[in-house]
């Protein structure tokens, strides 16, 4: 059986709210899915329903054909990786911040390949210079990066990344242009690796240069779910922020940037 994640008709509904509504996908192996949608759309609900860490209230979330809430932590968490959207910085050194990420394979892996993984993990994320830094004394960003590289430190090795899901809750929120772009190509060179990723925007113009499959969120519900190309137009875009977005062809990458425009009074 592959190993794929497959959300059917999913809703989580807390006293009566409904934060995910009806929401079926699948995130594929091999590619960047964006998740786009408006505050409060349930970007990360629908997240965190993908990782297993919430159930859903309705339908159905699988990974290899077993319900999420099913596997057992140690065997989805081999398998699974999240980076969240913000964490509380331990009272730990970015090196040892990262090393936690080996914690899952610890009986598999020796020392050595942990300690391989951790540096390179420290590298792709480019946080290699501040390995011994205390986390708490980080700025914003360079935190954020220190979350990737411990999410990138948990997954398993490369001969079984098809196997394998990376969960991203806005991995570029704090970065400059620079590193946005880094941190998203870290994200492509994972998926070239067979690894189904799956981050949460909102930098439209990051979706469209990066994204292979896009899901849209409004209200809850999937407004539209499908390749980019076909996901991320002007019209669907304009309809999830409920504001004028309009795409600009870029003759320097053959691509296109988003250019929003402010809500009009009536
Ligand atoms: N525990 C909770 N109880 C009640 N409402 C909640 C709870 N958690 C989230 N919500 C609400 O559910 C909605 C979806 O939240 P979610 O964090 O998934 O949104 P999001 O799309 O990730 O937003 P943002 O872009 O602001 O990060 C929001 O309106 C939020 O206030």
């Amino acid at each position: 059986m592959s190993m794929t994640l497959h959300l059917d008709r999913v809703s989580l509904r807390l006293r009566g709210k409904a934060l995910v509504e009806d929401v079926t996908c699948a995130p594929r192996p091999g590619r960047v899915t964006v998740i786009l949608g408006a505050n409060g759309a349930g970007k990360s609900t629908l997240l965190r329903l993908m990782a297993g860490d919430l159930a859903p209230t309705a339908g159905s979330a699988t990974f290899a054909g077993l319900p999420l809430t099913a596997w057992r932590p140690g065997d989805l968490a081999r398998r699974r990786a999240v980076m969240p959207q913000q964490t509380r910085p331990l009272p730990l050194r970015v090196a040892e911040v990262v090393a936690l990420g080996r914690a899952p394979h610890r009986r598999q892996s020796s020392a050595a390949q942990d300690a391989r993984v951790v540096a390179e993990a420290l590298e792709q994320a480019e946080i290699g210079h501040l390995a011994d830094r205390v986390v708490a004394s980080l700025s914003g960003g360079e935190r954020q990066r220190v979350s990737l590289a411990r999410a990138l430190a948990q997954l398993p090795p490369p001969a079984v990344r098809d196997e394998a899901v990376l969960l991203l809750d806005e991995p570029t929120a704090a970065l400059d242009p620079a590193h946005q772009h880094a941190v998203m190509a870290v994200a492509r060179r994972v998926a070239a690796d067979g690894v189904a990723v799956v981050a949460v925007l909102h930098a439209m113009t990051l979706a469209l240069r990066y994204g292979d499959d896009a899901l849209l969120l409004r209200d809850g519900r999937l407004l539209a779910g499908g390749s980019a190309a076909a996901v991320l137009t002007e019209a669907h875009l304009s309809a999830t922020y409920r504001c004028r977005v309009r795409l600009l062809a870029d003759p320097v990458t053959g691509g296109h940037v988003a250019v929003s425009e402010p809500a009009t009074a009536a």
